[in-house]
């Protein structure tokens, strides 16, 4: 852990008001899926009043949020109309695909404190600008990598970084418009799929170079206000391991065990990309580690998907660590047992009724891609219902989301089984066998 001078720590909120009235503390959620959701309850059992703002109705923060708001969230003006009449104190971007210049701007006029920082919100937003402050500025490892705007420029940035390798939008996640190249005939499908996966139109891409790694982690990294001293601290979670199928996380668990030269070298490329990004909250470092040689992959500055095993593992989940650092409150980062996650899809045969969704962006069902989630176009099913709960609760030492999405689709995240055992091997498996208990049904 490191205490450092910080200019951008923010005033500690050392009066909490009541919700609802004149004193309330607010905070203003742009994006409002799972990990908004955990977020909303965390706030709220401190005594925040929880705005929740999304881009389809019914979204499941919107379902426990004092109130709500539906949204293009990637409309600058829109963003700035939500935020005048709710007049938060706070605002927490929860989603790749929000209008950060609007951010920018809310925070420059002095009308919110945006978390961690509109300019990390902005760098992260766009694989780009994260990708050249860790690679080309901090000096980071990383993958090789180039950006294409058109075919053209892609067939390019593909033959120099060579096959195999991986082009993704700029601006997307959980996988989506994500493809594996393994040679030039690749190129045509990856272009397309991009910009079908992407969050928004037009999409720039970003080719990487395939690494190799051992294993991948998240490492939690909680910059907060030090109660001692007043000063930001940075400090660290026991790392997540975890396993990506489609570019979309399928399990994690904590601890996944590293020698202590990956570890500190994961916590030192941690600290440096936290430290540049600046800001309070939880981030969620992702590296790919080969023997010692730890490369940086990217950054959420805000809870981590892989991060949902800490409902169970962690004495504060990364939702309560996020809600105490974003208020100027201690946070505890100590793993209380080995936990694991696994994640509940809509499944085979839920979202082939042809009826459009939510409004969300990235197929699933491309050929040539990795990419989860489904797409505006694309067919879901609503109202879905879940069977096998009581079973899946009959697994020892296990806990159940169901994030209640009004609607599926056959590789949209619909919940997460979460389990706690004496190893991270017996978790892993009471975790998965918990999630396969769950049947989504129409
Ligand atoms: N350059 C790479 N080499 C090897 N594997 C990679 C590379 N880039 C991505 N992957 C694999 O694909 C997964 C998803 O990639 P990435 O995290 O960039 O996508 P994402 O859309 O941002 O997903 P999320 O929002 O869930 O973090 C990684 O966790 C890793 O398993
Ligand atoms: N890897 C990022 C991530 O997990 N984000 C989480 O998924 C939601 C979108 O889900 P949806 O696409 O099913 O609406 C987001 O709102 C966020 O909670
Ligand atoms: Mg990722």
């Amino acid at each position: 852990m490191t205490a450092a001078h910080d200019p951008l720590a923010p005033p500690v909120v050392d009066r909490f008001g009541t919700p609802g009235s004149d004193s309330a503390t607010r905070v203003m959620l742009l994006g409002s899926g799972e990990l908004g959701k955990e977020v909303t309850i965390a706030l709220q059992r401190l005594g925040v009043e929880v705005i929740a703002v999304d881009r389809y109705a019914g979204a499941p923060a919107h379902q426990v949020a004092h109130r709500s708001h539906t949204i293009d969230m990637t409309d600058a003006d829109e963003v700035r109309r939500v935020v005048e009449l709710e007049k938060p104190q706070v605002i927490l971007p929860e989603i790749e695909a929000i209008a950060t210049a609007a951010l920018a701007q809310i925070e420059q006029d002095g009308l919110a404190r945006v978390v961690p920082t509109a300019r990390a919100v902005q760098l992260t937003m766009d694989r780009e600008g994260i990708r050249r402050l860790a690679a080309e500025e901090l000096g980071l490892p990383t993958s090789r990598y180039a950006f294409a705007s058109s075919l053209e420029e892609l067939q390019l940035a593909c033959t120099e970084i060579g096959f195999p390798c991986l082009v993704k939008p700029t601006m997307s996640s959980s996988g989506k418009g994500q493809s594996s190249l393994h040679g030039p005939e690749d190129v045509d499908g990856a272009w397309t799929y991009a910009q079908s996966g992407a969050r928004v139109a037009g999409a720039r891409v970003i080719v990487e170079s395939f690494v190799d790694f051992e294993y991948e982690i998240t490492l939690l990294t909680v910059r907060s206000v030090d109660p001692e001293t007043g000063r930001i601290r940075t400090d660290f979670c026991e790392p997540i391991g975890h396993r990506q199928e489609r570019g979309d996380y399928v399990e994690s668990w904590q601890p996944q065990a590293m020698t202590q030269d990956a570890y500190d070298s994961a916590r030192s490329v941690a600290a440096r990309v936290t430290g540049a990004l600046g800001g309070v909250g939880v981030f969620g470092v992702e590296l790919f580690v080969q023997g010692v040689d730890v490369y940086f992959s990217e950054v959420s500055p805000r809870p981590h998907d892989t991060g949902l095993v800490t409902l169970r593992s962690q004495v504060l989940s990364e939702f309560d660590m996020h809600a105490r650092a974003v208020l100027g409150l201690p946070v505890v980062t100590t793993m209380s047992s080995p936990g694991a996650s696994a994640v509940i899809y809509g499944g085979a045969g839920i979202g082939d009724d042809g009826v459009n969704g939510d409004g969300v962006n990235g197929d699933g069902a491309g050929g040539e891609g990795t990419g989860g989630g489904c797409s505006a176009g694309e067919g879901t099913t609503a109202g879905v219902g879940f069977e096998g709960v009581a079973r899946a609760l009959a697994v020892p030492e296990t806990d159940l989301r169901l994030f209640g999405k009004p609607s599926a689709s056959e590789f949209r995240r619909m919940g997460v089984a979460v389990a706690t055992a004496e190893d991270v091997e017996t978790a892993r498996g009471r975790a998965r066998e918990a999630a396969s208990r769950v049947t989504v049904v129409r």
